[in-house]
Formats: C-alpha cells, structure tokens, sequence
C-alpha cells in the first residue's frame, strides 16, 4: 500500500490512525465545509467526507487520500460543531438526559476510485445540571467538537452507555477503516 494522506485537520483522527498503527501523513483540504442538508444527515457527511478528500492539498498522484466528517443528530436536529457559546450552551440542553447518534461519514480516494461509507453509535448522556453545562463550556471542550461534547475528554463524565464504535464518536471508526483498506489492498 503507498502513503496514506489524512486530509484533516482534526488532532484526533490523526491520533486515532496513529493509536492503531495506520501510517499516515496530515495534509489540509481546500474544502469548505457547509451546513447544508443534501437530503438526510448519512448523504451530508457522506458528501463532506468525500469533498474534503477530494480537496486534499499537496498530495502525489496516485495516493491514498482519507477525508471525514462528523455529526451529531438528536431529534432529527443536525448538531455541527457551536459557532458560539450560546450554541454550545443549546446543543448541551438539547442532549441531556437523552440519546442521541454520532454519525461520520468517510471517504478513501485514490485518483478516480472512490469508497465512501459511514458509521453511526448512540450515545445516552445523564441528565445535566445548569452548573454542569456552564462549567464545561468555561474549559472551551465544546467548541471545536460535534454536538458540542468530547468523550474523549471530560464529556466522559455524562456518557451513561454508548452502542456501537467508540472511535466513530471521537471522529473516525478506526475499525473500519482499516477493514476497508485491507479490502481495497488485500
Ligand atoms: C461527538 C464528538 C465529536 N468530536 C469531534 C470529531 C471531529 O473532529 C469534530 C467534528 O468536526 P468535523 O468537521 O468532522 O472535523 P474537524 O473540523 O475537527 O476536522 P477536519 O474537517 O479538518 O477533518 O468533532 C470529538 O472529538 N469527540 C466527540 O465526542
């Protein structure tokens, strides 16, 4: 397999292809990310995902080039990452004492060829105090994450049970991914 390019500028993707041994190196994308629905939440960071790797800056013909994107959807509401605190302060009241799906959409491109798919984990969260939501949003946690929570960080605290990849919910199913490297290079 030549290199692999992980087209992001998310510290954890980048951390995740490294905890599990997936050689990589980070490049930008050019894309810019809308929060336009293209018909349902799954065809959005489909699109994303793909639009990003497609986007990828300074990469050799021929290569591997991984983009991805992550949302959170509770009630059918589309949660990107808060433009604001009040955002953020929105999205927690929204997930609290609730479930809601962490869905992230991947693309593998390499020249014309294309795998594009997703994965989806529910997540349930406790019920949270006024206090609770006004603290984690002063440690700035929130605002560079989907749906305003990081459970990699201290938005473990409210996680009560998740179902499915724990690594979708921090940015990129690590497990499946490279599945699918193996299947697309044996
Ligand atoms: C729900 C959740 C999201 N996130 C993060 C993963 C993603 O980095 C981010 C969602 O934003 P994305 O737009 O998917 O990614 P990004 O802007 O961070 O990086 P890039 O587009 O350059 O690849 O939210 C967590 O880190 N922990 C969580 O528990």
């Amino acid at each position: 397999m030549s290199g692999l390019y992980l087209a992001s500028g998310s510290p954890r993707r980048h951390e995740l292809l490294d905890q599990v041994g997936i050689a990589h190196t980070v490049v930008a994308s050019a894309y810019e990310e809308s929060n336009e629905v293209i018909s349902s939440p799954v065809d959005m960071v489909e699109a994303q995902a793909l639009g990003k790797a497609k986007a990828a800056i300074g990469v050799p013909d021929g290569s591997i080039v991984l983009g991805a994107d992550t949302i959170v959807v509770h009630n059918g509401e589309i949660l990107g990452k808060p433009a604001t605190k009040e955002d953020a302060r929105r999205m927690l009241h929204a997930l609290s004492g609730d479930t809601h799906s962490v869905i992230t959409g991947v693309a593998i491109v390499i020249g014309n060829q294309e795998w594009v798919f997703h994965n989806e984990t529910f997540v349930h969260f406790k019920t949270l105090s006024i206090h609770e939501i006004e603290s984690y949003i002063d440690t700035g946690e929130p605002m560079d994450k989907a749906g305003a929570y990081g459970i990699q960080g201290k938005g473990a605290l409210w996680v009560t049970g998740i179902e499915g990849s724990y690594t979708n919910v921090v940015g990129l199913p690590v497990e499946q991914v490279y599945d699918t490297l193996r299947q697309i290079f044996g």
